[in-house]
C-alpha cells in the first residue's frame, strides 16, 4: 500500500477550496445527502487523509467534511475522493468536476467508489487493520480476508453506498457520519458475540478519531450469495397471486430469534408511567409536525391522538412493558432470504434522521414488529388491485411465527401495536411525501384503516 499522510493544515485549506464549488453542486444531488431542501453554503474539513498521493496517475483522498446549511454548521460526511487527469468512460457517471484551481488545478475529480483500485485500498486497509491519520481499521482475527477478491459497487444504494468484493464481502461505507458508538456495527458485533446466525457477522471495521471522539465510518461483512430481498420476493409472490403465509411466518421467527439474542446481550428495561410519558409525548409531536406538513393527514390527526393516548392511559393505570434494544426500522427491504430459504437481518442503523442517543435506547420490541406489519401492508397496497387479504394472512402468520420463538404473540396488546403502527405510519407519510410523493396513497390508506379503528 502507498505512503499515506494526513494533510497538514495549509494543504488541506488549499484542497477544501478548489474542491468547495464542485461539492456544492454534487452533494445535494446525492441519494444518501439527508439536507435535501436548503442550499449548501459552505463545508469545513473535519479530516482529510491522502491515501493515494495527487501527484501519482491516480490520486485518492479520504475526506471527512462538514456541509454548512445556512447559520449552523450542518452534517459531517464521508467522501472517498479520486483524482485524475482525465475520466475513462467507465467512470463518468462519478465525475464531480474539473478543479479550476489550488493544488489541484487542472485535474478531475470524482466518486472514488465507482472506482476498482480505490476500492480494493479500501479492503485492503481492512485486512491490514491499517492506522492511517485520523482512520482506523479493526478486524474481527476470526475471519479470513482473501486477497484479490474484485470489487463492485452496489448500484441500489439508499442512505448510504455499499461495494460488495467477489461476492465474499459487502463493504457500506456511512454517509452521514455522527460521533459515538453506531448500531450498525454495536448490534451485529452484540449479536455476533451472542451467536446469533440471522445477521451477517461483522469481519472488519474502520473508524475515524477525532478529538478523543470515535466515529463509525464503514462495516464489512459477508455477503450472503444469490439472496432476494423480502420486498421484492413479496412483490413477485403478490404479481403470481401466490400465498406469502410461509414466509412470513419465518420472518416472524427470525425476527423472534434476533430479538432473544439482543435481550440477552444488551441491557433490558422496564418501561412505567415515568417512562412511557416521553415516548408518548414524542409520538403525539412526531402526529402534530407530520399533520402541519403534510396536509392530507390533518383529517384522521385528533382520531390517531387517541392511539397514543390509550396507551398513556394503560400507563398511568400501572401497566408496565419490557424494553430492549431492537432493530429500529425493519421493513421487507431488510429482510434477505439466501437461496437455503433462511432469513437474514441487516441494517441495523435504526431511522437514520433520528439522533444516535434515540436509536440506542431500549424499546419495546413491537416497534419491530409494527415496522414488518406496516410492510406487509405496503407490499398489498403497491400492487395493482390491491390485496388487503394478502396483507392480512401475511400480518397473521408474522405474529403466529413471532410468538413461537418469543413466547408472546404482539397482538394481545393491541393498544401498544396500534400506537407503534400508527407512529410508523405517520412516519411513512412524512416519508413518503417528501422522498416519493406518487407513494403517499399507500401509508394513507393505513391511517385511515388506524383512524377508523380502535384495535389491530
Ligand atoms: N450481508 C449482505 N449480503 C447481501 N446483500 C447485502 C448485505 N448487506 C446489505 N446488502 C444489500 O445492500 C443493500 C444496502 O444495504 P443497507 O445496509 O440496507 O444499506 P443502506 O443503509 O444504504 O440502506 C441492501 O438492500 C441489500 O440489497
Ligand atoms: O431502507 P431505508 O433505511 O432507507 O428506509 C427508508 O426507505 C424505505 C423505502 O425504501 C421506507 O420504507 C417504506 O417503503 C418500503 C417499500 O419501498 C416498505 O417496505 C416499508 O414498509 C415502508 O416503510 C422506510 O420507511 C424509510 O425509512
Amino acid at each position: 500500500m502507498a505512503e499515506t499522510v494526513t494533510l497538514s493544515g495549509k494543504t488541506s485549506a488549499g484542497l477544501l477550496a478548489s474542491l468547495t464549488p464542485l461539492l456544492r453542486e454534487w452533494l445535494p444531488r446525492q441519494r444518501w445527502f439527508a439536507g435535501k431542501g436548503s442550499p449548501v453554503t459552505g463545508f469545513s474539513l473535519v479530516a482529510a487523509t491522502e491515501l493515494l498521493p495527487a501527484e501519482s496517475r491516480l490520486g485518492l483522498y479520504h475526506l471527512l467534511v462538514r456541509a454548512h446549511q445556512g447559520a449552523v454548521p450542518g452534517d459531517c460526511y464521508q467522501l472517498l475522493l479520486g483524482v485524475r487527469e482525465a475520466l475513462p468512460p467507465r467512470l463518468a457517471p462519478a465525475l464531480i468536476g474539473h478543479v479550476p484551481d489550488g493544488p489541484l488545478a487542472g485535474r478531475t475529480v470524482y466518486d472514488a467508489l465507482y472506482d476498482t483500485r480505490p476500492t480494493e485500498v479500501l479492503l485492503e486497509a481492512l485486512r491490514t487493520r491499517a492506522r492511517i491519520g485520523v482512520l482506523r481499521c479493526e478486524r474481527d482475527p476470526a475471519q479470513e480476508i482473501r486477497t484479490g477478491l474484485i470489487p463492485r459497487r452496489l448500484t441500489s444504494e439508499q442512505s448510504n453506498s455499499s461495494v460488495v468484493y467477489g461476492d465474499t464481502f459487502i463493504l457500506k461505507l456511512l454517509r452521514r457520519v455522527v460521533p459515538g458508538t453506531n448500531p450498525d456495527l454495536e448490534l451485529p458485533l452484540a449479536l455476533a458475540r451472542e451467536g446469533c446466525p440471522r445477521v451477517p457477522a461483522p469481519t472488519a471495521w474502520m473508524h475515524a478519531e477525532l478529538d478523543g471522539e470515535s466515529y463509525v465510518l464503514g462495516v464489512l461483512q459477508p455477503y450472503v450469495q444469490g439472496a432476494t430481498d423480502g420486498w421484492e420476493l413479496a412483490l413477485r409472490e403478490l404479481a403470481k397471486g401466490e400465498d406469502f403465509g410461509a414466509e412470513a411466518r419465518a420472518l416472524g421467527r427470525a425476527t423472534a430469534e434476533v430479538h432473544t439474542a439482543l435481550a440477552g446481550a444488551l441491557p433490558t428495561a422496564t418501561l412505567g408511567h415515568a417512562q412511557l410519558g416521553p415516548l408518548v409525548d414524542g409520538m403525539i409531536e412526531r402526529l402534530d409536525a407530520a399533520a402541519q406538513a403534510v396536509p392530507a393527514l390533518h383529517p384522521y390527526a385528533p382520531a390517531l391522538r387517541t392511539a397514543f393516548t390509550a396507551l398513556a392511559g394503560l400507563a398511568a393505570e400501572g401497566h408496565t412493558w419490557t424494553a430492549q434494544r431492537v432493530h429500529g426500522d425493519l421493513h421487507l427491504g431488510q429482510c434477505l432470504r439466501a437461496p437455503s430459504g433462511e432469513w437474514a437481518l441487516i441494517d441495523f442503523e435504526g431511522e437514520p434522521a433520528r439522533p444516535l442517543a434515540e436509536r440506542r435506547m431500549p424499546q419495546p420490541t413491537v416497534r419491530d414488529v409494527a415496522g414488518m406489519l406496516r410492510s406487509f401492508d405496503y407490499a398489498a397496497h403497491s400492487a395493482d388491485p390491491p390485496a388487503p387479504g394478502w396483507a392480512a394472512a401475511c400480518r397473521a402468520a408474522y405474529c403466529s411465527g413471532y410468538a413461537e420463538v418469543a413466547g408472546a404473540d404482539p397482538r394481545t396488546d393491541p393498544v401498544l401495536l396500534r400506537a407503534y403502527e400508527t407512529d410508523k405510519a405517520v412516519y411513512e407519510v412524512v416519508y413518503e411525501a417528501r422522498h416519493r410523493p406518487d407513494w403517499l396513497p399507500v401509508p394513507l390508506s393505513a391511517i385511515r384503516r388506524l383512524a377508523a379503528s380502535d384495535q389491530l
